[in-house]
């Protein structure tokens, strides 16, 4: 295995808005394959513990593996080798496989909630069978490291344990009525068919935080992933249909479609899909809001962020820089939760940004399978070629003269990098998706709070000191305007029992735990009196006479009701 050292760059500052450290000391391992390249499987044999064939269909179509779209292949981003190649949905696969899932909604509705938890407890159980498999698949399609690829599994495994407590929980409430003997009750009920469109950064994640609240609250769930980690898709559909198949229930209760846009378009434009949970970029978000608004359905988003991480004057110093790398350089800086601004209070600035440039140095980039590695690759080549159009605009904007060496080789690698740059600068307020990281000069807890919420993104945020009086503050009505609101933790990290997602450009949306459920189900209020109540209802009126005809009664009905 060839590996290079590479130099610290520490650029000259050219410009008073901008210093950018491109700190390159890192033990790269160029990630080379044997000279005879093996057939894709060969190299990867433990995909077939997991369904994963030389060549995949794409489309889980009533029970049935189809395809009949375009054949694409997945690509290791740490070598940019093919892994496997997917037959893609095609619109045919598509509509084939919508009435089959509608059909499919009208059984699924009527298992009582708790029978539903059952059916998502064993899924969980399935996928603790095959957590390590798919943590690698996962880590090997979409790149971030071994610990987090299986640590996303294991967090669609909590999040089947949530829904099967959840399933004995979807509780309505009863509301005093103003009428006599009437009863007003809330009911929720299912909506029949969820659509779940995912991003590449967390591939099986957000399907479970939307799958497993969708299937427990009665709707059956079509999936359709990121076009550049089908197989992590596939697996997951696997062993949902298993379960399915082994209760005997349709196995259209769970569709998947490997695509693109077309697909992801042929989703927020069905009438049999009253919710679209989308998440992903804000710019394609809204577009798919647009789409689903024209028919009148309901959207769930969750889109881009723009997180800031705050370092007050008396904050833990070597805390908040350990927290910051994480969060950082963490999933190489493709988490939406990724810290991309950090605030420091001038008075800590140089040594903050000292510390930081150590703790940076300690990184080391490679194959994320290994052992040890903590910074893997971009996701794509198209990922990197953003990256590095990123850094221009970043030295376009500060005129910085330094020299910004992307590592040629054969996987998407590129140097976690830190830019010192005004707030005001227009680079600072949109989400670039790698490991740019904009440090920014602040006098006041005021002046902090003001340049956190002042991106069009709300999705976390964080803030470090030891003041419960600015904490109070920083999560109260004049602090953070974001949907994440951490106090000396970093702004990457989500508790599945708590309501995930944010503000603003961020969509408004919530997943996991919390009340997120309520919006995978419809909402009633009920207003109830029974037909004996009724007469009582006029002998309570006229206690005196007689029972008065039934016109009488309506008259009544409507004078003591005001509405007539
Ligand atoms: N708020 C949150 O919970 C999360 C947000 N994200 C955001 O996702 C983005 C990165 O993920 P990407 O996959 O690059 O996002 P993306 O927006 O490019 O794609 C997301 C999904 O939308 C599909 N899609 C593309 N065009 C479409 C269209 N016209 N209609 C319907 N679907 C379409 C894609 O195939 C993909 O499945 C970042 O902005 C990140 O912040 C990622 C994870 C979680
Ligand atoms: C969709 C999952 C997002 C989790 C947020 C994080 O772990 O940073």
């Amino acid at each position: 295995m060839a590996a290079c050292s590479l130099t610290i760059f520490v650029v000259s500052q050219s410009s008073p808005d901008i210093r950018l450290f491109s700190l390159y000391n890192y033990h790269l391992k160029l990630i080379t394959t044997a000279v005879s390249s093996p057939t894709p499987l060969q190299e990867y044999e433990f995909l077939t513990e997991i369904g994963i064939e030389p060549r995949n269909y794409g489309s889980f179509v009533d029970g049935y593996w189809k395809g009949s779209g375009s054949v694409v292949s997945s690509v290791n981003p740490a070598n940019n080798k093919p892994i496997a190649e997917v037959v893609e949905a095609s619109s045919q696969d598509y509509e084939e496989g919508m009435q089959a899932c509608f059909k499919a909604s009208k059984i699924w509705i009527q298992l009582p909630a708790p029978k539903r938890g059952e059916i998502v407890r064993q899924i969980g159980d399935a996928l603790r069978s095959k957590l390590e498999y798919l943590g690698r698949l996962l880590s090997l399609e979409m790149g971030k490291i071994l610990p987090e690829g299986i640590g996303e599994v294991q967090e669609v495994i909590d999040m089947c344990d949530f829904a099967v407590g959840l399933s004995r929980q979807l509780n309505g409430s009863v509301i005093p009525s103003e009428r006599p003997n009437h009863m007003m009750l809330e009911m929720w009920n299912p909506l029949g068919v969820v659509g779940v469109i995912t991003a590449f950064n967390f591939p099986c994640a957000v399907l479970g935080w939307n799958a497993c609240i969708a299937l427990v609250c009665g709707n059956c769930v079509v999936w359709k992933g990121a076009p550049t980690t089908p197989l992590i898709t596939i697996a997951m559909t696997k062993l949902i249909g298993e379960v399915l198949e082994k209760n005997s229930l349709p196995a259209a209760i769970f569709t998947s479609f490997c695509g693109g846009a077309e697909i992801g378009q042929a989703i927020a434009k069905d009438t049999r899909i009253p919710l679209v949970s989308f998440t992903g970029s804000s710019k394609v978000g809204l577009m798919v809001q647009q789409t689903v608004s024209q028919r009148f359905g309901k959207c769930l988003l969750e889109l881009s962020g723009n997180n800031a991480l705050i370092i007050m004057d008396d904050a833990d110093i070597k805390l908040a820089v350990r927290s910051v790398l994480f969060a950082a350089v963490g999933t190489a800086g493709q988490r939406c939760t990724t810290c991309r601004r950090l605030l420091v209070h001038e008075k800590v600035y140089n040594s903050v940004v000292d510390q930081l440039l150590e703790a940076y140095k300690q990184v080391k980039i490679g194959d994320p399978l290994e052992k040890g590695t903590l910074l893997g690759p971009l996701h794509t080549r198209a990922s990197r070629e953003n990256f590095e159009k990123g850094i221009k605009v970043i030295k376009s904007q500060g005129k910085s003269s330094q020299v910004v060496r992307i590592i040629e080789s054969k996987g998407n690698f590129v140097q976690p990098t830190i830019v010192e740059i005004s707030p005001s600068a227009d680079v600072v307020k949109e989400e670039l998706f790698g490991p740019v990281l904009y440090v920014l000069k602040f006098k006041t807890f005021e002046e902090a709070v003001e340049i956190n919420n002042s991106v069009p993104q709300g999705l976390s945020s964080s803030i470090f000191t030891r003041s419960s009086d600015i904490i109070f503050k920083w999560i109260g009505p004049q602090g953070s305007d974001c949907g994440i609101v951490n106090a000396n933790i970093p702004t990457n990290g989500a508790e599945i029992g708590g309501a995930f997602g944010g503000e603003k450009g961020t969509g408004g949306g919530r997943e996991a735990g919390s009340d997120s459920w309520k919006q995978y189900m419809r909402w009633s209020t009920c207003y109830i009196i029974s037909v004996r109540s009724t007469m009582g209802a006029n002998y309570h009126l006229h206690r005196g006479s007689t029972l008065a005809s039934k016109e009488s009664m309506v008259v009544t009905y409507f004078r003591v009701y005001g509405l007539g």
